[in-house]
């Protein structure tokens, strides 16, 4: 007989009278009254039959010093920590209208003062990305300072998520211009020379040695996936010469990719490894700046995520814990999609460069299967790439650009992510507000309409005990809807509970309580879920209380709110009344 059995607690005589559940017929040893003491109380648990009947001792509030060391603190409100910008959007416009889907700004020129960094936080931005193609590491030490101190000082939860170069081809800098303009018909040089201050006019430095050998004259140069598009007409030495067929502007470091007879033309270039010499010194500088996700850019194969988490474990500071982001944006990765996202923390569509090795009429469908993967193993995942392209010059977005950033909402993926509109662009502010409003506009009207969907989502757990918490899960978020139900409680310490409850997208947000810092600005990425950091014990009974009396004493939750709780480490769930 397995360890582990689902046991119905008998409702106290103060139970909800219109909830009627079946007897158990359990053998009476098993048979406990789940919170005799508060009204409205029912629990089921699985129980281990080895559990300790004893109670637990009360709950700790423990603080988190930043540096991994743990302070025990009295208990008052404080001793709950939530992130500002949620607590007021909670108590202005209520549980249900809070928004679900989560918001990734990347931060550049335009964004990366204190002022800027904390228009966005207020605006929404969940996570702050800083994207390693651009900038020096100091430049982005300083925006994580200033991130880090807003979140102390002012009480937001900005998580960070940096972003690697990769070594893919890319064009170098413009000599220090902001962009540079190619008009039809002209001939432009692309060169693996280093030039110093004089470089001829019309040439473009490439950071691949071998391309020069890699490309064939009549071959189609493309910047950007197509922004700008050459044909090679020449080759001379290091020097390739190519005649601009559509014109445009281009931008500092644009990707680079050549297609040949209508495809992609894979050549040495292909035997690049995914993490650059370059890339492995950022890696160590995310590490020691503890930054909360490092996104891999090209990844090709499972083999590398490993490699990479390996790398950190090895490193970091205990109790600060990186996840790791698979972006999805070559061939390879869709090739071997599954593994990969197995084996990282989470995806990104950057359907920027994805857009530029797969027909663009193909992107669409590979978001909706990357989307849906990521559910199914229950990796969060993130939208990316000209959601509102438009907004970098102008202040409202095109209508196709709306469309798009519903179907991403629609299809309940974990975020959406701005890139040029917050790092360079001129409307910064209001491309996030667009994201947030049209993000809680989709999930209104899904909820409204009871558009559960009927996407199945297979075990990911090995051990038993996993596929009990998954189980708990599932029903409880269906308990969740068809109660209707104020908010889902999780008390989780490694944030997994959380995240299997936001795989099933319920009606309600989920507060996801849980110890660590780091865990809950991971958290942070995940569809529905409200991290709240707070110290608490086995106890479920003293938890619960504990966490009504400090929300209530926050005016976050009133008596009456109907609530669902699930913990891991008692798997149980239990619905009540807030008293
Ligand atoms: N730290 C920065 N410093 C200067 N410019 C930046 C910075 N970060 C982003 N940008 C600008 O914003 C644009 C969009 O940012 P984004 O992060 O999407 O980069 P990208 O070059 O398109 O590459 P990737 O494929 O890695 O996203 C960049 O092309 C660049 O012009
Ligand atoms: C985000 C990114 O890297 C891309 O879209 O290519
Ligand atoms: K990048
Ligand atoms: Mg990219």
């Amino acid at each position: 007989m397995s360890s582990q059995s689902l046991h119905f607690f008998t409702p106290s005589s103060t139970a909800c009278p219109n909830i009627t559940f079946p007897k158990p017929s359990l053998p009476a040893p098993n048979r406990r009254l789940a919170f005799a003491s508060s009204p409205r109380t029912f629990s089921i648990r699985a129980v281990s039959e080895s559990s300790d009947p004893n109670p637990a001792p009360p709950p700790v509030v423990v603080a988190d010093n930043g540096a991994g060391s743990r302070v025990v603190a009295a208990a008052d409100s404080s001793s709950i920590e939530v992130d500002k910008v949620t607590e007021a959007e909670l108590k202005e416009n209520g549980f249900r209208s809070s928004r679900r889907t989560k918001l990734v700004c990347t931060i550049g020129p335009a964004t990366c003062g204190s002022e800027q960094l904390e228009a966005l936080a207020v605006g929404g931005m969940n996570v702050a990305r800083i994207n390693m193609c651009h900038g020096t590491r100091e430049w982005h030490k300083r925006v994580i300072e200033r991130v880090r101190r807003l979140n102390e000082v002012k009480g937001y939860a900005v998580a960070i998520m940096m972003d690697t170069e990769g070594s893919e081809i890319h064009m170098g800098d413009l000599g220090g211009a902001p962009s540079a303009k190619a008009e039809d018909g002209e001939v432009w040089t692309f060169s693996v020379r280093a030039y110093d201050a004089n470089r001829p006019e019309r040439t473009i430095t490439v950071n691949y040695d071998g391309f020069a050998e890699d490309v064939k004259v009549g071959d189609e140069l493309l910047v950007d996936g197509g922004m700008v598009r050459f044909e090679v007409i020449e080759k001379i030495g290091p020097d390739v010469k190519c005649m601009c067929t559509d014109p445009g502007l281009l931008l500092p470091r644009a990707n680079l990719t050549f297609w040949r007879d209508g495809s992609l033309v894979r050549e040495r270039n292909a035997m690049l490894p995914t993490i650059s010499s370059k890339d492995w010194l950022d890696i160590d500088f995310g590490i020691a700046e503890s930054v909360d996700f490092i996104a891999v850019s090209f990844v090709k194969s499972a083999e590398v995520i490993n490699h990479l988490k390996s790398y950190i474990a090895a490193r970091s500071r205990d109790n600060s814990d990186i996840s790791v982001i698979a972006k999805i944006e070559s061939i390879d990765s869709l090739k071997n999609l599954e593994e990969i996202i197995q084996a990282s923390d989470g995806a990104m569509v950057a359907r920027g460069d994805l857009g530029a090795q797969i027909p663009l009429e193909q992107v669409p469908a590979a978001q909706q299967r990357i989307v849906q993967v990521c559910r199914q193993l229950n990796k969060p995942v993130i939208v990316a790439s000209q959601l509102l392209e438009s907004m970098i010059e102008y202040p409202t977005p095109t209508r196709a650009e709306v469309a798009d950033v519903s179907e991403a909402v629609r299809q309940r993926s974990d975020a959406l992510m701005l890139s040029g509109e917050s790092a360079m662009g001129q409307f910064p502010d209001k491309a996030l507000t667009v994201l947030r409003s049209v993000s809680v506009r989709i999930e209104k009207w899904w909820r409204d309409g009871k558009h559960h969907e009927a996407m199945e989502l297979p075990a990911v757990g090995s051990s038993f005990s996993d596929r009990i918490s998954e189980e708990i899960c599932t029903s409880a978020a269906k308990m969740a809807n068809n109660l209707e139900v104020d908010a889902l409680f999780v008390y989780t310490k490694t944030g997994h509970m959380a995240s299997l409850l936001s795989r099933c997208r319920p009606d309600c947000p989920i507060f996801a309580f849980t110890t660590s810092t780091s865990v809950r600005r991971r958290l942070n990425l995940q569809w529905g879920l409200i991290p709240f950091r707070l110290g608490f014990s086995d106890d479920m009974e003293s938890n619960l209380n504990r966490t009504f009396s400090l929300l209530k004493a926050r005016g976050m939750i009133k008596s009456g709110d109907l609530v669902i709780a699930v913990s891991d480490m008692l798997q149980s769930i239990q619905v009540m009344n807030v008293p």
